[in-house]
């Protein structure tokens, strides 16, 4: 077996050596141009259309969660990669707890006030803050899929209500679930804290906009964990201004690096953080990805395979 690997920054001989002990009788090498030897497998993250295109594969696997990435590059590319090879791409493989520590840190941090309390210590003023009560900090997630539900699960032993918006209804004990466009209204009533893990797809760009903004509590916070298209940054920068949203927590953003003028830099009620909620961790994605492979060697059915019409 074949195994062709190509990611912009990962330890490429890190992965190689890793992948060979998890199979032994397999022959990873990384992908470099002009390498059209047969493969059966390509991992690969923004990968060259040259690597994929013409190619006979067995599977491709992304080396993240989210692929609008390569989705893009395939719709760009038409030939790149044929129809009837399957995509997939990593579920969880270390990012849940990161994505756990990311919010539930976060939402203590507005919950307590710290950031109410960073203000009066800029004032130099000394003054105890009323309390929020749990019952009026009811977290929304949008996306109840492999890390919406992992953050969900680990924010309800805080005591916070908690809810989610997904496309197909979700049985996760404890938490409300909402499904499609048509209850997104009440999903959102009442949320004071929404974190957003959608994927980016044709119907999820932009959603988070005046008009859903406007339908969150009064002073509310905004968490967004997936991809920076997902908001309308003007409209976050007007609820801030309005004090309807309170505070943003944002680590993706429409553009990568943030350019130097955007507003979000300055302004006094946004925080953020460079792309990096969670990272794909290599040897949780090896394990993954070896069994994966194997089970589709034995014609095994798998988790994991993206539907290129859905978008994820
Ligand atoms: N900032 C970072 O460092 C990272 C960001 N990410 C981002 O997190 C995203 C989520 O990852 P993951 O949880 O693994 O993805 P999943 O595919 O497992 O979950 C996606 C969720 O979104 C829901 N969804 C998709 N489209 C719609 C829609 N049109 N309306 C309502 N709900 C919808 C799905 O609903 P249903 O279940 O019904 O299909 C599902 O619950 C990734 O796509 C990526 O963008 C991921 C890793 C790191
Ligand atoms: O895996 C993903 O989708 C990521 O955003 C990693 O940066």
């Amino acid at each position: 077996m074949d195994i062709i690997f190509y990611h912009p920054s990962f330890n490429s001989d890190y992965w190689i050596n890793t992948l060979h002990k998890a199979m032994p009788h397999a022959h990873v090498r990384a992908w470099t141009a002009g390498d059209n030897a047969p493969a059966d497998y390509a991992l690969v993250w923004h990968p060259p259309v040259e690597m994929l295109k013409g190619r006979k594969l067995k599977g491709v696997f992304a080396l993240g969660a989210g692929v609008d990435a390569i989705l893009g590059q395939l719709s760009a590319n038409p030939g790149m990669l044929a129809d009837d090879i399957p995509l997939f791409r990593l579920e969880d493989t270390g990012m849940g707890s990161q994505m756990q520590e990311y919010a539930v840190s976060q939402v203590l941090h507005w919950f307590r006030r710290f950031d109410d309390y960073q203000v009066l210590k800029q004032q130099s003023r000394w003054q105890q803050l009323e309390e929020y009560a749990h019952g009026d900090f009811t977290v929304g997630i949008l996306g109840a899929g492999v890390l919406g539900s992992k953050v969900a699960e680990s924010l309800l032993p805080w005591g916070f209500p908690v809810r989610c918006w997904s496309r197909s209804r979700k049985s996760l004990p404890g938490i409300q679930s909402f499904a499609g466009p048509e209850e997104l209204g009440d999903f959102l009533q009442g949320t004071r804290v929404l974190i957003n893990l959608l994927p980016n797809t044709s119907e999820t760009v932009g959603l988070i906009n005046q008009s859903l903004l406007n339908q969150l509590a009064e002073h509310s916070y905004v968490m967004n964990l997936a991809r920076g298209v997902h908001v309308v940054e003007a409209d976050l920068l007007a609820a801030l201004e309005s004090g309807k949203v309170k505070g943003a927590m944002l680590d993706v953003f429409s553009r990568e690096p943030l350019p130097a003028d955007n507003p979000l830099w300055a302004h006094p009620r946004v925080a953020m953080t460079p792309h990096i909620a969670a990272f794909t961790r290599p040897n949780e994605a090896i394990e993954f990805i070896s069994h994966t492979i194997g089970k589709l060697e034995r014609g095994e059915t798998v988790s994991g395979r993206v539907d290129r019409v859905r978008g994820y």
